[in-house]
């Protein structure tokens, strides 16, 4: 089914929604970190440190997102999270596998793929010293909104999110880190997008603006049947919204599944009758290694494995 898009910003975009809506084929990308160079310390005699080390930020991952999905990745801070999100939105080039975005390859389509694609992040740059409304306004016309309707959704989403009326006109260096965020995430609203990227959107936020911000995300879905990625470090957030998480530890996918299933699955691997946590369902996945049966049979229970995973972890380290 080939659709040409009713909205008027993608008036000239044809896509065949039979297509899964994000395509990551086995990618890696990887970062050559330099190391402390303790070279000039050495003597001549002694071998010299190599200069840099090689980190696999996202080590062969492969997800398939359907169209109206919301899919949350977990991780610690490190796992890769943002590397993914990144090369999803063509900001990092992939340098193992492939990633489409309703057919369109990230390296072949650059253009097409930003065009389908909205990334929201806390580092979103703007103009700090004009208002959100101008900042947004900006924004708009970019993507060639007509003025005056640029101007009215940028009202009612800001109002939605919780921004007072004076504050829309007003500077936005001066505003909270938190309200600045909320510009952000009313950037990505104010265009609708096919897929909209959000990495920890919700992260630093009051819990009302929290939910403020999630209700929009199924809006979105809902009304304007978006495809939509978000990372977070809140377990309740990923429950309540994602339809499926995928939980990804040194780069590698650990698990993929509905939120509930994975719970009753660490649930059962605890020896529990009821479903863990979905902090348990974190603990388990990004534990050192994930625990298995044997491991629970091995240290009589799952607690008491984790705890040793954890202490060889730590004599790692
Ligand atoms: N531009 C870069 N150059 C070198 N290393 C990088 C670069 N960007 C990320 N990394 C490394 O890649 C790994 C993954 O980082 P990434 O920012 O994707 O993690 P994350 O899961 O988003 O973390 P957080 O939850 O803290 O935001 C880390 O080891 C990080 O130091």
């Amino acid at each position: 089914m080939t659709v040409t898009m009713k909205n008027s910003l993608f008036d000239d975009i044809e896509l065949d929604f039979t297509q899964d809506a994000v395509v990551i084929d086995g990618v890696s990308k990887i970062f050559t970190k330099p190391r402390p160079f303790l070279g000039k310390f050495l003597k001549k005699s002694e071998e010299k440190p190599e200069k840099s080390t090689e980190v696999r930020a996202v080590d062969n991952v492969s997800l398939v997102i359907k169209r109206r999905e919301i899919v949350g990745i977990l991780g610690a801070n490190g796992s890769g999270k943002s590397t993914l999100i990144r090369m999803i939105s063509t900001l990092l080039l992939p340098d193992e596998g492939q990633i489409r975005v309703f057919g369109y390859d990230v390296i072949k389509d650059e253009r097409m793929i930003q065009r389908l694609i909205n990334r929201v992040s806390v580092e979103a740059s703007f103009f700090k010293k004009l208002s959100p409304m101008e900042n947004l306004l900006y924004a708009a016309r970019l993507y060639n909104m007509p003025g005056d309707e640029a101007r009215s959704k940028i009202k009612s989403i800001l109002t939605r999110l919780g921004i007072k009326p004076d504050r829309i006109d007003a500077p936005l260096e001066n505003m909270s880190r938190g309200m600045q965020q909320k510009v952000a995430i009313a950037r990505a609203f104010l265009t609708s997008p096919i897929v909209l990227l959000l990495d920890e959107p919700t992260t630093g936020l009051d819990p009302r603006s929290k939910i403020d911000v999630q209700n929009f995300v199924n809006e979105l879905r809902d009304k304007h049947d978006a495809t939509i990625l978000i990372t977070t470090h809140d377990m309740d957030e990923a429950e309540a919204l994602c339809d499926r998480v995928a939980i990804i530890d040194q780069g590698r996918m650990m698990a993929l599944g509905k939120t509930e299933d994975l719970k009753r699955e660490v649930g059962r691997l605890m020896g529990r009758e009821e479903p863990a946590t979905m902090n348990e369902v974190f603990m388990h996945y990004t534990a050192t290694r994930p625990i298995t049966a044997e491991d629970i049979k091995r240290y009589g229970s799952w607690e008491k494995a984790f705890e040793a995973l954890e202490a060889e972890r730590e004599e790692e380290e």
